[in-house]
């Protein structure tokens, strides 16, 4: 089957089958997805292979590209989001346009480079300029992976199992790694979305506060496709939890992953969940991940919100947490340190320090708990946040290692500029560059409303309708009126 990459049902398949079947872990692309794909994928580099389905000789090369496939494609993969393995039949067809660009003259051939130039690009064999080239030696799995690990100056191995071996960078002094996150944002949002409907959690005592954490997505989330799918919840979300429906039907209607349910609004886009982490991948399994993207979610908002929003999304965040982050220590955890707060946020940074030192006073807990219970990743201790080797000017003394946080002499001026530009600007860097490359023309005036405005403009009849309604929602609606009048004008950052 044609699958694009990483979506719900590459996923499942994958999954669910992977132990009984033989799958493929090569995507199959086509015409209608070919762009798409390239266009959204997280790796840094693509490989297609063109082949028909009535070629013995692809027929016979197909399980050498299949050994290489699996080490970099799916959840079980044991290098994720580094290398896109894809093909594509030109005997179909509805590719033959596509095979004619790339002057695919052979079968099978196979054609490496970054994934953005493959999208709407074409490739000769003579060409100048090199940005796609002819894979060389690519005839057995062993030959490929050679010449994948010159190009990538790695040294994969065919036998690489995840989590095994594992090559991962260290993000702790490098602060490019952050780049990558914006992807875990998306998988968390989406992760926690889909837990929230498997949970059955949105009642109408919790109902508000989702209202109120979608809110804040649609204006600043880092995503803009999660951004665009939030608003999408948020705008239907009256027809699916209707307030004076009986909790029991309800459920029936919100939780529906079906037609007709919340399930039918992948909330940041169809190609998400992808199923692995990238800048939250652990070196073993369930050791970071979801928590993790959820924190960095959590961050990359505090640093996006206006002044006069803190303690809306401060309220948001801790409501959230409470009703929908099914980890109950955590919960109740932050939710203590919610409850302490004693004044109202006014200003950005006051918000985004607040959860700096919430976040490290977690990880000041858990640094006792997890070296003396051997359950914490043994390659991201956790540590007082940021580390010297980040933002040293965020030290004003010299501190030693074993120093409480509190005890640190933070310049908490230096603290906020540092984590503005970590989880503002240099957190959606690469994305950047991709989401240039976007012009699919699908919904467009919803979309251009939420990245012109920085906030969702509820269509007028849409608003009255929802208003009418929803009493919550006639509440949000004016919110976001007032909103809208005291907006100052859109930061640079996404
Ligand atoms: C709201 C919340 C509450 C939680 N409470 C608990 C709990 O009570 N008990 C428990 O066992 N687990 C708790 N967790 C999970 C735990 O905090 C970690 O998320 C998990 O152990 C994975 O750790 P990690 O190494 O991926 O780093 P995480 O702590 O998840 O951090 C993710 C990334 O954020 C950055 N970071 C680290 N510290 C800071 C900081 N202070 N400010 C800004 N950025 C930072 C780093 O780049 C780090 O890699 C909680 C998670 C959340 C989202």
């Amino acid at each position: 089957a044609a699958f694009s990459v990483g979506s719900r049902a590459i996923l499942r398949s994958l999954g669910d089958t992977e132990k009984k079947v033989e799958v493929d872990h090569a995507v199959e692309l086509n015409a209608t997805n070919f762009d798409a794909v390239l266009r959204d994928t997280p790796a840094t580099y693509a490989v297609v292979e063109f082949f028909a389905n009535w070629c013995p000789a692809c027929r016979n090369y197909k399980p050498q590209y299949e050994k290489v496939a699996r080490l970099f494609n799916g959840p079980n993969a044991a290098h994720p989001g580094i290398i896109l393995m894809t093909r594509v039949d030109c005997a179909l067809k509805i590719n033959t346009n596509l095979c004619d660009k790339f002057s695919v003259g052979h079968y099978p051939m196979l054609l490496w480079g970054s994934p953005s130039k493959f999208v709407a690009g074409s490739w000769e064999p003579n060409q100048e300029k090199k940005e796609i080239r002819a894979l060389e030696d690519w005839q057995t799995a062993d030959g490929l992976l050679t010449w994948i690990n010159k190009q990538t100056s790695r040294s994969y191995g065919l036998d690489d199992e995840k989590f095994e071996n594992e090559q991962l960078p260290s993000n702790i002094s490098d602060p490019g790694q952050i780049a990558r996150a914006v992807y875990d944002v998306e998988e968390a949002t989406t992760t926690a979305f889909d837990i929230i409907l498997d949970h059955k959690m949105i009642k109408s005592e919790t109902r508000a506060s989702l209202i109120r954490f979608l809110q804040v997505l649609v204006a600043h989330h880092p995503s803009r496709r999660c951004r665009k799918g939030s608003a999408k919840v948020l705008v239907n979300f009256d027809d699916f939890s209707p307030s004076h429906m009986q909790s029991a039907d309800k459920q029936e209607v919100v939780n529906n992953n079906g037609k007709g349910g919340l399930g039918n609004f992948p909330i940041c886009g169809k190609e998400v969940p992808r199923g692995y982490w990238i800048f939250c991948r652990g070196s073993k399994n369930d050791t970071r991940g979801f928590s993790c993207g959820l924190w960095v979610l959590l961050h990359s908002l505090s640093v996006r919100i206006d002044d006069g929003e803190s303690q809306f999304t401060f309220t948001a965040v801790c409501d959230f947490i409470h009703n929908f982050f099914v980890c109950e220590e955590c919960r109740q955890h932050f939710y203590q340190m919610c409850s302490s707060v004693t004044s109202p946020f006014n200003k950005t940074r006051d918000f985004a320090l607040w959860l700096w030192s919430t976040h490290n006073q977690v990880n000041e807990r858990l640094m006792k708990l997890e070296a003396s219970l051997k359950t914490g990743d043994p390659k991201f201790p956790k540590i007082i946040w940021p580390p010297k080797q980040l933002c040293s000017s965020c030290y004003r003394s010299h501190h030693h290692g074993d120093m409480k946080f509190r005890q640190i002499d933070w310049d908490q001026d230096e603290v906020f500029k540092f984590l503005t530009n970590y989880y503002g600007n240099t957190l959606v860097s690469l994305y950047k560059d991709r989401e240039f490359l976007r012009n699919d023309g699908i919904d467009g005036a919803l979309e251009d409303l939420v990245v012109s405005t920085n906030a969702v403009v509820v269509p007028v009849g849409a608003a009255l309708a929802i208003a009418l309604a929803s009493c919550a929602f006639g509440a949000l609606a004016c919110y976001w009126r007032s909103q809208q009048k005291n907006r100052k004008p859109r930061r640079s950052w996404n």
